[in-house]
């Protein structure tokens, strides 16, 4: 049995030797990089706290102390060290979570993957701590990235003034988020962290006196305190310290020992104290290392030894055809900008950074700034396309409704990830945005079904330059072009029939499910029409007339039902007087479990056998309705 597997619980590891310690953390390094290697997941970042996670299991008590993990993603140690070393199905359908999740252990708390939200937790669970009068330390892991979010100092803002209510903030700092981490805060950070003299005296040190028996730990722990005393001396008063923190740091992430002494001298501590640890997102493992890029923040199935991918891919990405095109754009117009929220590579704005590197930003993990500079940005001129990932623009709706909508600034949103993600669990899905954005005066939102439309509503929203536009894409790969037969209005008509009975609207890359749907009604001898509105907000001023001339219209979206197009679609019906029956298919109400975007497609009947079954049904159910008596058909309304 290895060591690793003998920790079933925490204090497991407290009984463990110096030399077991560095023989576990190479355990679960060699644990980390073939396990997720077969799943996919976020190898990086978690190759990157082995050591801090065993420290911090070693001083604290959980559960009864809390330690919580901003953003989640880096969870992974902690689950292997409190019971949980079956990944064989992480991040899949049954499987472990690839974040926190309260349904597996009672050592987990926050189960969303938003960045920038454990200090606030943190505050909030010191406050109930003190107001209920239970004992217990809150211990909060955020990382360099994830500190450059507002909500962060937010939370920072609080948690500094309370100085007798104990909570430990750890800052786990590999000076990346994908990339390295921007702003002033990443140099502020880096100014800690490299008074050079002493950092190499100590590295120094530690090389030497680690070899030196008996003699060599004393003497390296006062070195390690003369290195603070001398950074107390002369480093300069850190931003936290000004703030009303304690700040212990910087300290080497990697030696066990080192984060355990400033762990329990934090816990000494009764007021609010930060640690700074140094670690590297990817270390052990040459080719995160190596990965310039983001050092294997998320890698997909592949093989260890080689890195090469074991699941071809589908063909070109929506990123990737976004990513050309607003070059293409940019080389066209040099008012167009981009900003990402520290995503450069993720989103697909990487080759216009390289191609107009001074027309690019990386604000951070900061979605709301990005928003709200792209305001800024729109006034002055320009015209600035902020891609995002859906589920993350949730967090900058009031800075699109009230700073770029109110304003009327032609700001162009692009929102990759929209729809069912998957296997990144219930919080990463975006599935959101067509519904909440709905409310948002003035607001264009397009749904591209394949890459020439993309390309075509991308232009169409760049040159819209007194209003924000929108569009909307999904993770897979692009699928085949999808043509038109004809156009009404400003919306595509996919497929046709004579005398048609149904009216499908195809919603962005819901449009092959529809035509698949289409062709299983006809074998039903049910005729449809089925269009794409390619714009879906607002609804377009053909579509109450065409549905007019139809008995059934069905709304196809890969978004929440509630509200979304569907609900648009039926208000724009009945402000027209159309009286024909709406049916909505979208996602239900509910926070979906990860799972593959296929499998949960199918879970939740978003698949053209469901869809037809459903239309089927409900025509039915219309006819038989139709030669009921008329209060019958009264009640069933
Ligand atoms: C609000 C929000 N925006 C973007 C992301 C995407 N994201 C996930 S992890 C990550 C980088 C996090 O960097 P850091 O906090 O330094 O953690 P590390 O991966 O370096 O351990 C980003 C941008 C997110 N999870 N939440
Ligand atoms: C934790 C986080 O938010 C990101 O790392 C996200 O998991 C990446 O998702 P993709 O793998 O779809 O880019
Ligand atoms: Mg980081």
């Amino acid at each position: 049995m290895t060591i690793l597997e003998s920790i079933r619980q925490p204090r497991d590891l407290k009984a463990l030797t110096e030399a077991e310690l560095g023989e576990l953390s190479d355990e679960i390094r060699e644990f980390l990089v073939h396990a997720v290697a077969r799943t996919g997941g976020h190898l990086g970042p978690n190759l990157g706290v082995v050591e801090l996670t065993v420290a911090l299991h070693r001083v604290f008590e959980s559960p009864v102390d809390r330690i919580l993990w901003d953003t989640g993603h880096q969870s992974y140690v902690h689950k292997l060290l409190t019971g949980r070393q079956d990944f064989s199905k992480l991040r899949g359908k049954g499987g472990l979570s690839g974040y926190p999740s309260r349904e597996e252990s009672e050592h987990d708390v926050i189960e969303n993957s938003h960045a920038s939200t454990a200090l606030g937790w943190a505050d909030g669970l010191a406050k109930a701590r003190r107001v209920r009068g239970e004992k217990g330390h809150v211990v909060a892991v955020v990382g360099d990235g994830a500190l450059t979010g507002g909500m962060a100092w937010e939370a920072l803002n609080n948690i500094a003034a309370a100085k007798d209510r104990p909570l430990i903030v750890v800052v786990n700092d590999n000076e990346r988020s994908y990339a390295p981490t921007i702003g002033g805060l990443a140099n502020h950070l880096a100014a800690l962290r490299t008074t050079d003299g002493y950092e190499r005296v100590l590295a120094w040190g530690k090389h030497v006196l680690q070899r030196t028996p008996l003699v060599g730990p004393p003497v390296y722990e006062a070195l390690h305190g003369a290195k603070k005393g001398f950074k107390d001396a002369f480093a300069p008063q850190g931003l936290f310290e000004d703030l009303g923190l304690k700040y212990v740091g910087p300290i080497d992430g990697h030696d066990i020992r080192a984060v355990e002494s400033a762990l329990r001298r934090a816990k000494r501590f009764h007021g609010p104290v930060l640690v700074h640890c140094i670690t590297e997102k990817g270390r052990g493992y040459e080719p995160a290392l190596a990965h310039e890029e983001d050092h294997f923040h998320t890698v997909g199935v592949m093989d260890p030894l080689t890195c090469a991918p074991l699941v071809p891919s589908g063909g070109p990405s929506w990123t990737s055809v976004f990513g050309e095109e607003i070059v293409r754009i940019g080389e066209e117009r040099e008012d167009v900008v981009a900003i990402t929220a520290a995503m450069l590579h993720p989103v697909g704005l990487a080759p216009f950074a390289e191609r107009f590197p001074d027309r690019v930003w990386d604000v951070g993990i900061a979605e709301q700034h990005a928003a709200v500079s792209a305001a800024g940005l729109a006034t002055g001129g320009l015209h600035p396309v902020v891609a995002v990932y859906a589920t993350f623009l949730n967090r900058a709706f009031d800075q699109l409704l009230m700073d770029v909508a109110l304003h009327r600034c032609g700001v162009t949103f692009v929102l990759d990830r929209a729809g069912v993600t998957g296997t990144d669990g219930p919080s990463h899905n975006g599935m959101w945005d067509m519904s909440v954005l709905q409310v948002v005066p003035g607001l264009r939102i397009a749904a591209p079904r394949d890459a020439d439309q993309l390309r075509a509503q991308l232009r169409e929203a760049v040159a819209v330059d007194d209003a924000p536009t929108l569009l909307r894409f999904p993770k897979e790969s692009v699928g085949p072009a999808i043509l038109a037969v004809d156009r009404i209005g400003g919306m595509d008509v996919l497929h046709r029939a004579d005398d048609p009975e149904v009216l499908l609207v195809a919603v962005g890359v819901m449009a092959p499910v529809c035509l698949q749907a289409a062709d299983l009604l006809q074998a039903r001898g049910i005729r449809c029409t089925v269009v794409d509105p390619r714009w879906v907000k607002p609804v377009d001023p053909a579509l109450p007339p065409l549905a007019a001339r139809h008995r059934l219209v069905a709304v196809v979206e890969d978004n929440s039902r509630a509200a979304g197009v569907g609900s648009a679609v039926a208000l724009a019906l009945g402000d027209a007087e159309v009286d024909v029956p709406v049916r909505r298919f979208g996602i239900p109400e509910q926070f979906l479990a990860h799972a593959k975007r296929g499998e949960v497609l199918a879970d939740i009947g978003l698949t053209p056998v469901d869809v037809a079954g459903r239309i089927s049904t409900s025509l039915a159910a219309g006819e038989s309705l139709a030669k009921q008596s008329p209060d019958a058909q009264e009640h069933q309304a």
